[in-house]
C-alpha cells in the first residue's frame, strides 16, 4: 500500500485521486474473482480516507469515488433489480453501534421495537428468483440495480431449493458462500484439474458462482436472510417464513439470528456470535442489527447505498495479505520435517503474526509460493496462523523460489520425501542424533570429537541414544566401530571423562530443555546451585530466576520431568555433580525474594556491572567463545547480557561493533575494546583455555 499508513488522511488531491482508482480496482477484483491485493481492514481504511477527503473537500469529489455506491461502483449486471439490493452501512465498536441506535430511533421519532441480531455471513448476496414456487433465475447483486445472471450455478448452491414448499412468487436473498469443509474439498477438487487453490473462501465463492464449463463442480452453501414479497412480515417472522418455505438460514447454527429488546442484549448477542467465530462452519465478517419491526423498517427507510434500518458491526479481519519473508523447516520428535513461514508482522484480530504453517512441502509447490510474495495469511481464534494462498498479480519479478531442504535439517542425513509430510530416514533417531551433537557441542559438555558423523555413528550403533549414554561408553565398544582406532577411542573417551566433571551450567544446558540456551542455562545453574536443586524446583521457583517468566517456568518444569529418567541416570554417571558452579557459593533456594540478580559474585571486578559484549574479541580474550566471555563475565562478578539497554553499565566492543555500539555511545555508557577488558579481568582469565 503505497501511500497508506496508520489513519492517514490523504493529503492531496493526487493522493485522493490514487486512493479512489486503488479502491475502485479493487473493489473490481474482489467482487469479480476475489483477487484483490487488499486486506478487508486496509480496503475499509481506505474508504474511510476517501470519505474523509471528500467531507472536506465537496467540490473535489470524482465521479467514480466508490462512497455512496453498492460494490463501491466497480461492478455492473444487465438484470434489473425488482428492488435495489443494498449494501449495510458498518459500525466498528460499541459506541459506534450505540450511536447509529440513537441516530435510528431519533429518526423514527420513537424506541425501536426489537432488534433482530445475525452473523453477517462473509460470502456474495444473491436474489433468487421464484415463480409458482419453482426457482427460475438466480442473479447477483451487481452494482445494486442490476446483477448478473447465474442461474447456471444453482445447481450446486445447497440451501437454494429447486422448489419451494408453496407455489408462490416471492424473491429470496441471502448470501452464497462456501463453508469451511466446503473450502476445502473445492481446494482439493482444484488441485486434483490442476487448477490454482482458491485464496480463501469468499474469494472461491465469488470464482464459482460466476464460473462457467468448468470442468468439475463446487458445491457451495445459500443462507436466506431477507425477501421481496413478503414485506409485511418483520425480519424474525421472515426468518422462520423461509425456513418454512424450504431456503436454508442461520437459524440452524451456532449463530443463530435472536431477537433482542434492548441495546444491551444486542451487545451480549454480537460478543456471543463474535466469541463463535472461530467455530462456526462459515466465515462471517461481522453482526448484522436490524430493526425488527416491518414498521420500523418502513418509517426508517433505505439510503441510497444501504438501509437505514440496518448495520453491520464489522469484526476485524481473520485474513491479512502480509509478505512471505523466509521459510524455516523444523524438525518434530517423530522426524516430520515441517515447513513454516516466516512473515512480516502483521496484526490479524488484534494479534501480531509473524510465523504461519504451511502444510508441506507439496503444498508449496504445488500452490507456487515464492520468498517475497504477497499471501493470505488466515487466523481466527486460538487456530495455528496459516498462508493460504500467494497473490500472483501482485508479483514484482523480485520473487525468489522457496529453497526445499536436501538433507534433514536438524541431523543432516537424508529425507524420506515419498509421502507428503516428509521425514527424516532416521525418524525418532533423528532427534538421538542431533540431541548428541547438541550435548557435545562447545557450549555445552565440550567433547572433542563427537562431531555430526560420530555421533550419527554411535547412534546408529544403538550405543547411544541419549547424552546420558555417552558416560557409560567403554573402549571395546568404541574400537567395534568402523574408522575408530586406539588414538581416537582414547581421545573420545578422554574427553568423555573430562565433560563427567564439567560445571553444572554446562550439563544443564546440554539437556537441551526448550528456552534455555547458554545464558539462561548459567542464571539457572548460578541460582540453583545442584542439579538437585534444580530438579526439586517447582514452576513458581523457577521463575525466580531472572529472565524466566511464569510461562516458560512452566515449560521448564514440565520438560524436567520428562527428562527425569535421563537425570537419574546423569546422576548415576556423577555427571555434574563434582564441581560446583564457579560464579556462585552454592545459593541458598530459600531465599529467593531478591533472586533476580544475583548471579554475580560479589566484590569480583565487575560486581554490580551489567556488560554487554559485542563484535570479535582480539587478544587474550580471542579464544573464547561468546558464552565464555559471558561466563567470565559472571565469574568476574558482572551480570552479562546480550542486548544495550539503559541498565547496561559497560560495553565490551570488538572489531566490526555495530550497532550495539552506536546506541552504547547514544546512551553514554562505558565501552572497552577487548585488550582493555582484558586488563580489567586479568586475574580469571584462564591459563590453559579450560573454564
Ligand atoms: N479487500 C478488498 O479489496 C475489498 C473491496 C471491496 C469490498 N471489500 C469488503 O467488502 C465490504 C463492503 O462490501 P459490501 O458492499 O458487499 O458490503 P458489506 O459486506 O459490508 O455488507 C453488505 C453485505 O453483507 C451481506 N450480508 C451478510 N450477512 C447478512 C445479513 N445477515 N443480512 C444482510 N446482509 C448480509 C450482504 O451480501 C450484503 O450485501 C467492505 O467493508 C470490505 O470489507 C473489500
Ligand atoms: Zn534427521
Amino acid at each position: 500500500m503505497t501511500f497508506m499508513t496508520e489513519n492517514s488522511a490523504l493529503p492531496s488531491p493526487q493522493a485522493y485521486a490514487e486512493a479512489v482508482t486503488t479502491a475502485v480496482a479493487a473493489s473490481a477484483a474482489y467482487y469479480g474473482d476475489g483477487t484483490t491485493p487488499l486486506g478487508d481492514d486496509e480496503y475499509d481504511e481506505l474508504l474511510r480516507a476517501i470519505a474523509a477527503y471528500e467531507e472536506t473537500h465537496p467540490d473535489e469529489v470524482l465521479a467514480q469515488s466508490p462512497t455512496g455506491k453498492v460494490a463501491g461502483g466497480a461492478v455492473q449486471g444487465d438484470v434489473p433489480h425488482s428492488v435495489p439490493m443494498l449494501s449495510l452501512d458498518n459500525v466498528f465498536d460499541a459506541d459506534g453501534l450505540a450511536e447509529w441506535a440513537a441516530g435510528l430511533e431519533r429518526r423514527l421519532g420513537r424506541p425501536v421495537a426489537g432488534w433482530c441480531v445475525e452473523p453477517k455471513l462473509d460470502g456474495l448476496a444473491v436474489a433468487a428468483r421464484y415463480r409458482g414456487g419453482r426457482l427460475v433465475q438466480v442473479l447477483t447483486r451487481g452494482d445494486g440495480l442490476a446483477g448478473e445472471d447465474i442461474t447456471h450455478a444453482a445447481a450446486a448452491v445447497l440451501g437454494l431449493p429447486p422448489v419451494l414448499t408453496e407455489p408462490i412468487d416471492v424473491e429470496l436473498r441471502g448470501e452464497v458462500l462456501l463453508t469451511t469443509s466446503q473450502f476445502e474439498e473445492a481446494n482439493r477438487i482444484r488441485l486434483a484439474h490442476a487448477a490454482t487453490p482458491f485464496a480463501h473462501p469468499r474469494s472461491g465463492a465469488a470464482g464459482t458462482l460466476r464460473a462457467k464449463d468448468r470442468p468439475y463442480r463446487i458445491e457451495l452453501t445459500f443462507f436466506a436472510y431477507g425477501a421481496i414479497g413478503l414485506d409485511e412480515l418483520g425480519h424474525t417472522a421472515l426468518l422462520e417464513k423461509l425456513a418454512a418455505l424450504g431456503a436454508s438460514t442461520a437459524a440452524g447454527t451456532a449463530a443463530a439470528p435472536m431477537w433482542c429488546a434492548t441495546m444491551e442484549q444486542v451487545q451480549e448477542r454480537i460478543d456471543v456470535i463474535a466469541g463463535l467465530r472461530a467455530e462456526l462452519p462459515f466465515g462471517i465478517d461481522g453482526v448484522v442489527v436490524k430493526a425488527d419491526a416491518a414498521e420500523d423498517q418502513l418509517r426508517a427507510g433505505n439510503g441510497s447505498r444501504a438501509p437505514r434500518w440496518a448495520v453491520a458491526r464489522k469484526l476485524s479481519a481473520e485474513h491479512k495479505v502480509t509478505r512471505l519473508l523466509a521459510v524455516e523447516w523444523n524438525v518434530g520428535r517423530t522426524g516430520i520435517i515441517a515447513p513454516r513461514a516466516v512473515l512480516e508482522p502483521v496484526v490479524i484480530d488484534g494479534v501480531t503474526v509473524t510465523y504461519a504453517t504451511l502444510h508441506n512441502p507439496s503444498d508449496i509447490t504445488r500452490r507456487g509460493l515464492m520468498i517475497g510474495d504477497q499471501v493470505y495469511v488466515y487466523r481466527a481464534g486460538d487456530v495455528i496462523p496459516r498462508v493460504e494462498a500467494p497473490l500472483v498479480d501482485q508479483r514484482t519479478g523480485a520473487e525468489s523460489p522457496i529453497p526445499l531442504p536436501e538433507a534433514c535439517p536438524r541431523c543432516g542425513d537424508a529425507i524420506d520425501a515419498s509421502e507428503q509430510r516428509w521425514r527424516c530416514v532416521r525418524g525418532r533417531s533423528c532427534q538421538a542424533v542431533a540431541s548428541v551433537i547438541y550435548a557435545a557441542g562447545r557450549d555445552q559438555l565440550d567433547i572433542e570429537g563427537l562431531g555430526g558423523t560420530r555421533a550419527v555413528q554411535l547412534v546408529e550403533a544403538g550405543l547411544v541414544k541419549d547424552v546420558a549414554d555417552l558416560f557409560t561408553l567403554t573402549r571395546e565398544q568404541l574400537l567395534g566401530l568402523e574408522r575408530m582406532g586406539e588414538t581416537s577411542a582414547t581421545n573420545l573417551l578422554t574427553a568423555i571423562e573430562t565433560a563427567r566433571g564439567a560445571a553444572l551450567s554446562r550439563v544443564f544446558c546440554a539437556l537441551g530443555v526448550r528456552g534455555t540456551g547458554r545464558t539462561m542455562s548459567r542464571r539457572i545453574a548460578a541460582h540453583f546451585g545442584s542439579m538437585a536443586a534444580i530438579r526439586a524446583a517447582d514452576a513458581d521457583t523457577l521463575a525466580e530466576v531472572d529472565g524466566i517468566g511464569t510461562e516458560k517456568a512452566r515449560v521448564i518444569a514440565a520438560e524436567l520431568l520428562e527428562l527425569a529418567p535421563l537425570l537419574d541416570r546423569l546422576q548415576a554417571q556423577r555427571v555434574g555433580t563434582q564441581v560446583t558452579e564457579p560464579q556462585k557459593p552454592a545459593s541458598d533456594t530459600s531465599d529467593t525474594s531478591d533472586a533476580t540478580d544475583g548471579e554475580g559474585t560479589e566484590g569480583g571486578p565487575l560486581a554490580g556491572q551489567a556488560v554487554v559484549v559485542t563484535g570479535s574479541m582480539t587478544g587474550p580474550l580471542a579464544v573464547l567463545s561468546r558464552n565464555e566471555m559471558n561466563e567470565l563475565i559472571e565469574r568476574a562478578g558482572g551480570k552479562a547480557s546480550s542486548s544495550v539497554s539503559k541498565r547496561t553499565t559497560l560495553l565490551v566492543a570488538g572489531e566490526k561493533a555495530g550497532s550495539k555500539r552506536a546506541k552504547a555511545e547514544e546512551l553514554g555508557i562505558r565501552i572497552l575494546d577487548p585488550e582493555e577488558f582484558a586488563v580489567l579481568v586479568a586475574d580469571l582469565l584462564p591459563t590453559d583455555g579450560a573454564l
